[in-house]
């Protein structure tokens, strides 16, 4: 099959969280099966360059029709770690692409209606014609809705589309504004329940929307949140429009790029380890510590935090597993990024409060090569989301021996089992520590069973990173899955 990915971010060229991990590994993922896959991207002024190999002309002046007028773009061509991409670049005073970041600007939605509308012409006028397009997230969602209702028309009527939510929270919520610049301009056509208007706001479009309701496919990242998306209110006003488009939605458990996160060869840990040389994991921790300047004592775990300060990640039981791990003689490294101005200015407040304490380190940015070692030097990792539509740090963190310690929602659910009270697996298939109620009660229930196993049975604790060393949640099963999703809906 020939399968074209449209994405707003490709790991590690253009990465802000869990979509970019999920862009790559799934397109490698497709082209070992046998697959073509190229992908389409913005070509932002702020993503790693220093990934890209080849980078060359592929259309020069893209005319794209914008406002009833047009842009003309210019679109790139390169290698990211083996995969094909296309790299869109307005030439506008707009600077759509041109910020100094991926997301966070006031014109999102007109940014993003750009990318979708350029990333379709740029494919009818290159004369590409994939048997599927995979769009991602709502960025992407406007990209069904102009192949269904503008590009068919142009000889682009064999191609289907699988949709993609990553997550529900952010779901491109505009005005006509967006209808009259990509040129579908009929309004009181799209703004009906049954097509682009918002389930809420009745005088906003839904890119989200859009995006269910004109493809021939669509999933979120996990099984259990994708129940949780059609019979609780996390989908955040869509249930009503999955339960309508039931018979088209699901749920693929995200996989893990196994060549990129795999602590036998992977080049950022200051020691490989696998499960057969488990003891050199202890080699990492001590390179973090001296290069986070932390108190070199053995008889304290190591506890992590990676991902995105933002209220999704739970971050008050964030902070709180700060204190109650230091409380419990336990070390804490946290790295994390916050958009959001007050959370930035409540950790910044924290880390100099915290800054002489030699067994805790608040890393405030994003470091991929940082989080790499962190990976591989933590004994146990937190994950007390608010919501979760997959995670990929859980998994992360039993490939990398770290066990970790997890709220009881979304993909949490899907991958990680209670040591002492899961039901459903025997106690050799069990990886880690599991809390539901969201407050700090329960969380400490969970993160301190793991922090007393390490100090009162490391035989035990071992054993069970073991465990979680062991289990496979590489894209194999989850590609196979998309394959078989894009072989039904194909033409
Ligand atoms: N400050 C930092 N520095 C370096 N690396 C950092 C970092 N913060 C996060 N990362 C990395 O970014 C990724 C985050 O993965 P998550 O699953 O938490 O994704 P996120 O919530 O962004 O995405 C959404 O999409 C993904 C993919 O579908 C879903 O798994 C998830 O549930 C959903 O919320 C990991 O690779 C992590 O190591």
């Amino acid at each position: 099959m020939y399968i074209v990915q449209i994405a707003s971010e490709c790991a590690p060229v253009i990465k802000a969280g869990g979509l970019g991990d999920v862009i790559y590994g799934l397109s490698r993922e497709l082209e070992l099966r046998g697959h073509c896959v190229e992908l389409i991207l913005p070509m932002y002024d702020c993503m790693r360059y220093d990934h890209i190999w080849g980078l060359h002309d592929a259309y020069r002046n893209l005319e794209v029709p914008w406002h009833g007028s047009s842009i003309f773009c210019d679109v790139f061509c390169g290698w990211v770690h083996g995969r094909l991409c296309f790299f869109i670049q307005p030439k506008s005073s707009d600077n759509f692409f041109n910020r100094g970041h991926y997301y966070g600007a006031l014109d999102d939605h007109m940014r993003f209606a750009f990318f979708s509308k350029a990333a379709m012409e740029f494919l009818l006028r290159s004369n590409k014609r994939p048997d599927i397009v995979h769009c991602h997230d709502w960025q992407t969602g406007l990209v069904p809705v102009l192949l269904y209702e503008i590009y068919r028309f142009h000889g682009m009527d064999h191609q289907r589309v699988c949709y993609t939510i990553h997550n529900f929270k952010h779901q491109g919520i505009a005005g006509a504004n967006i209808l009259h610049a990509t040129g579908l301009n009929n309004d009181s056509y799209y703004f009906s329940y049954d097509r682009l208007q918002d389930n809420f706001n009745p005088n906003a479009i839904n890119f989200m929307k859009g995006g269910i309701v004109y493809s021939n496919y669509v999933n979120t990242v996990s099984p259990h949140h994708a129940w949780e998306a059609r019979f609780s209110d996390i989908s955040c006003g869509l249930g009503h429009t999955l339960e309508l488009n039931q018979q088209k939605f699901g749920g693929i458990l995200n996989g893990l790029d196994y060549e990129v996160w795999n602590p036998e060869i992977d080049p950022l840990l200051a020691s490989n380890f696998g499960p057969k040389t488990f003891g050199d994991k202890a080699k990492n921790k001590q390179a973090l510590r001296e290069r986070l300047m932390l108190e070199a004592d053995d008889n304290k775990p190591m506890v992590c935090f990676i991902g995105r300060l933002d209220g999704q990640k739970g971050v008050h039981l964030v902070h709180h597993s700060i204190y109650y791990a230091l409380d419990q003689e336990s070390q804490f490294v946290l790295l994390g990024s916050a958009t959001e101005p007050n959370l930035s200015k409540w950790f910044w407040h924290e880390k100099q409060h915290l800054n002489d304490n030699p067994n805790v380190h608040l890393e405030l940015g994003f470091d991929e090569e940082l989080a790499h070692l962190i990976y591989g030097a933590a004994d146990i990792i937190v994950v007390p989301s608010n919501y979760e539509p997959c995670g990929l740090t859980q998994m992360i963190g039993l490939r990398y021996g770290a066990i970790p310690v997890v709220r009881g929602v979304g993909g949490l659910v899907n991958t990680v089992f209670d040591r002492d009270y899961d039901q459903n697996h025997p106690p050799e298939k069990r990886n880690g520590f599991v809390f539901y109620q969201p407050d700090q009660y329960a969380l400490e229930t969970a993160l301190g069973r793991a922090i007393a196993l390490y100090k009162d049975d490391p035989v035990a604790f071992k054993t069970l990173a073991l465990q979680g060393m062991a289990y496979d949640y590489s894209w194999n099963k989850p590609g196979l899955q998309y394959v078989e999703a894009y072989e039904y809906i194909r033409a």
